[in-house]
């Protein structure tokens, strides 16, 4: 579990202080997946740097299962730097050395035997699947590949805490996903905590249980990714779920609230029970007619997750309205005919 307190980090520059990180609070449950998200400039690789041990903050607390690590020195800094590993965007292997010899590095720092190293490596390799590639040399690999490797080589120490800085910005789409379903065995098979700072939407869907937005070094949402979205005016929901605007059904909802129908709603629904069967149950029961007029299908982790904006027409369409929120479904107004 890493719990960040009321971080505050400061650079000085010639024009005064720059404040990266301005009272951040963050927890991050053991075994979970935390994305950091925001705007260029918001302070998320500082704050990643700040837990990876790289800066030291002005302020606050750094608790990973409950050390406060901001107040360590000597060999209690170092040990403690051993439980958090760090990958960044694109990570320096050592040319000179195998794909085994780099991974095994940590480890002949730490003198583990021969042995129990080799065996670890293999597992390690293994998880990220390169266990055929240990002979090999980094210039013999693809850019997805070195991230695997330097993945591996984090931790190959068992550290309890992985903070990742943006671990696909240099990859493509089909790279991308192999790095990521990386991930995500790190976190089944090992249940190491993971923070990744990131721009790509795609590792917060794919990934990441718990998402937090960074905005001028505070945080201004923080929550489970399943909770976030089914809040109204979340920034999360709206980097996540389909456009209800840009995406229409051929051939229905020709009117969208414009008066064709008696009420118009964006919907919001999570987990299979509410995508696949809440609407048609509540349609039938309440005989209203439902259009589709946008939006579509996600899926976030193995979650999908609709939102929809349909239009209904009908004798009871607010009984139907009432039967899918109480039925978890998120509804939010758009239109009413009078
Ligand atoms: N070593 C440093 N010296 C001076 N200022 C710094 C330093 N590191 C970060 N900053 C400043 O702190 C603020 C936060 O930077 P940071 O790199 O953490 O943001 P970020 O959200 O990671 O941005 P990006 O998405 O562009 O990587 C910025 O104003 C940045 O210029």
């Amino acid at each position: 579990m890493i719990s960040v307190e009321n971080l505050v980090k400061t650079f000085p520059s010639r024009s005064g202080n720059v404040v990266a990180l301005d009272g951040v609070s963050l927890e991050v449950p053991q075994g979970t997946v935390c994305g950091v998200v925001g705007q260029s400039g918001a302070g998320k690789s500082t704050l990643a740097r700040c837990i990876a041990l790289l800066e030291k903050p002005d302020s606050g607390a750094i608790r990973v299962d409950g050390t406060d690590l901001v107040r360590l020195n000597g060999a209690d800094l170092r040990s403690a730097r051993r439980q958090i590993a760090l990958v960044e965007q694109e990570d320096i292997l050592f040319e000179v050395r195998t794909v085994a010899g780099n991974v095994a590095l940590p480890l002949e720092v730490a003198r583990t035997a021969r042995l129990e190293r080799r065996a670890r490596v293999l597992d390690l390799l293994d998880l990220v699947g390169l266990a055929d590639k240990a002979a090999a040399y980094p210039d013999q690999l693809s850019r997805g590949e070195r991230q695997r490797v330097a993945i591996a080589r984090a931790l190959v120490a068992r550290p309890s805490v992985l903070v990742a800085d943006d671990p696909t910005s240099a990859l493509d789409k089909q790279t991308t996903a192999m790095v990521l379903g990386v991930l995500d065995r790190v976190r089944a098979e090992l249940g190491v905590t993971v923070l990744i700072v990131t721009h790509d939407m795609e590792v917060l869907r794919r990934v990441c249980d718990r998402a937090a937005v960074l905005e001028h070094g505070r945080i201004i949402e923080h929550g489970s990714v399943l909770d976030l979205v089914t809040q109204t005016e979340s920034r999360v929901a709206a980097m996540l779920l389909p456009e209800v605007s840009a995406v229409t059904e051929p051939g229905v909802g020709s009117g969208e609230a414009s008066g064709s129908y008696d009420r118009v709603v964006d919907l919001i629904l999570v987990g299979f029970a509410a995508v696949g069967a809440l609407l048609p149950e509540a349609t039938s029961r309440f005989r209203v007619n439902l259009a589709l007029l946008g939006g579509g299908l996600t899926r976030l982790g193995e979650t999908p997750v609709a939102r929809f904006r349909i239009g209904l027409t009908g004798e009871h369409t607010n009984v139907t309205l009432d039967f899918i929120s109480q039925h978890g479904g998120l509804v939010q107004p758009i239109s009413r005919r009078h």
